[in-house]
């Protein structure tokens, strides 16, 4: 197999630059070719949705089993014992990958429907009380996903603050042991074993998907030691990703007048705005895997071993397969986008996130007529997961 010369860059898609504003960085990497060895890290770059939609679908070749981040399981070990779903390759993978997907299923969530959208009314009406100013992050983003997950999941009231903090230590964790990673590596232990204690049968709510997750390990499904880290796959990806990938969504309509006003009047819409809303900001942008063989991608060849870092958000922007990216676009079909990943470890928990969109949703649009932003927005940085620190948002 002639190799041919790879493009490469010394760029640190880890660095604060691109972390602060990745689509500069995204479009280089879409224009120098189908791959790009990034010297900094020794990693193989995809950025256009053509070759990370073939790689994602490509499990053989492009295995999780070695790890999803930067670092390598073959040659280093992990920092907290390996998911069964996220960092598996098949037939380790599949069992607790069917376990979740019944359980998380759009059917099974049909109970949690009617709370989730009191809870969401509830929590807004006592928003709107207190006035029409207010930063989205804290008091939507975040305060929704916190009163609804825990409680669907079933885990103790008790240490709940911990969740946000863990999530973005993990998926902080994918990336490199830069200084995002170094500022809360003191709290990793601690946080961890908070974690793990939640997964244990006995504290779990019996009506819960934790619950559910050791029924089924009852039922031989799986074992009783693979339970606890399927429950921990809950925990670990399903609370900072939708806090993030809500948002989006908010800060989307909040810049997009004309779209709330369409919502508004076309409730129903909420669903496709959501699935636009994480094309359009990619909440989880990157993810690794390994080169499971010398694999050819176009003409360039990755060597054995090596990893491959996919640019989610990158394919998300690729104008080969949208027309006008950029734009936050509610007439645009979005299927198809790869925020939520493709192939066999495309998101399992999506239909439990698209339900707590609509539920917030729909109780925001219901009752304001207008959302915008009121203030300075900051985001918040983290190796995987392009965050927001604070939205300053009127409501009228
Ligand atoms: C909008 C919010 C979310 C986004 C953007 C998101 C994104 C993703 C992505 C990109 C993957 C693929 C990872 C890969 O290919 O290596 C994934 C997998 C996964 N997600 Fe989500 N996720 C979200 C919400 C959730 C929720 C709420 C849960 C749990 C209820 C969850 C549980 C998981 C699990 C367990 C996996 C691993 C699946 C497997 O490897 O088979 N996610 N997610
Ligand atoms: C959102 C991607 O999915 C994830 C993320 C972090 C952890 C896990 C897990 O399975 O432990 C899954």
């Amino acid at each position: 197999m002639t190799a041919t010369l790879l493009p490469t860059s010394d760029a640190d898609p880890f660095g604060p630059e691109v972390l602060e504003d990745p689509l500069p960085f995204h479009a280089d990497l879409r224009d120098a070719g189908p791959v790009v060895h990034l010297s900094r890290y020794d990693v193989y770059a995809m950025g256009r949705y053509e070759h990370v939609h073939a790689a994602l679908r490509d499990w053989q070749g492009f295995q999780s089993g070695a790890g999803v981040g930067l670092s390598n399981f073959r040659t280093e070990p992990p920092w907290r014992p390996p998911s069964l779903l996220l960092e598996s390759d098949p037939p380790r993978h599949d069992a607790p990958r069917r376990v979740l997907a019944g359980i998380l299923a759009p059917r099974e969530l049909r109970r949690l429907r009617e709370r989730w959208s009191a809870v969401a009314d509830e929590l807004v009406d006592a928003l709107l009380a207190a006035g029409d100013e207010f930063d989205a992050v804290p008091k939507l983003a975040e305060a929704f996903p916190l009163r609804v997950f825990p409680d669907a999941v079933g885990i103790p009231d008790e240490g709940r603050e911990n969740l946000l903090p863990y999530g973005d230590f993990l998926f902080n964790a994918f990336g490199p042991h830069n200084d995002l990673v170094a500022a809360a590596a003191h709290r990793a232990p601690e946080l961890g074993a908070w974690v793990n204690a939640q997964c244990a049968r006995d504290v779990l709510a019996p009506d819960g998907f934790g619950a559910r997750i050791w029924a089924a390990a009852d039922r031989g499904e799986i074992t009783a030691e693979q339970a606890p880290l399927v429950v921990r796959s809950l925990l670990s990806a399903g609370v900072d990703t939708t806090v993030q990938a809500l948002a989006t969504v908010l800060h989307a309509f909040a810049t997009h007048p004309e779209h709330w006003r369409r919502l508004r009047a076309e409730p129903q819409l909420a669903r496709v705005a959501f699935d636009e809303a994480i094309r359009w900001g990619s909440p989880v942008q990157t993810f690794f895997r390994t080169a499971t063989t010398d694999v050819r991608v176009g003409d360039a060849v990755i060597p054995d071993g090596k990893k491959i870092l996919m640019f989610l958000a990158s394919a998300n922007h690729d104008p080969r397969r949208w027309t006008d990216p950029e734009a936050f676009d509610l007439s645009r079909d979005p299927s198809g986008h790869l925020g939520f990943g493709f192939g066999i470890h495309q998101c399992v928990g999506q239909h439990v996130a698209r339900l707590e969109a609509e539920c917030l949703l729909d109780a925001l649009a219901r009752r304001v007529a207008t959302i915008e932003i009121a203030g300075p927005t900051r985001r918040h940085h983290n190796n995987t997961m392009r965050a927001w620190g604070s939205l300053p948002m009127r409501v009228g």
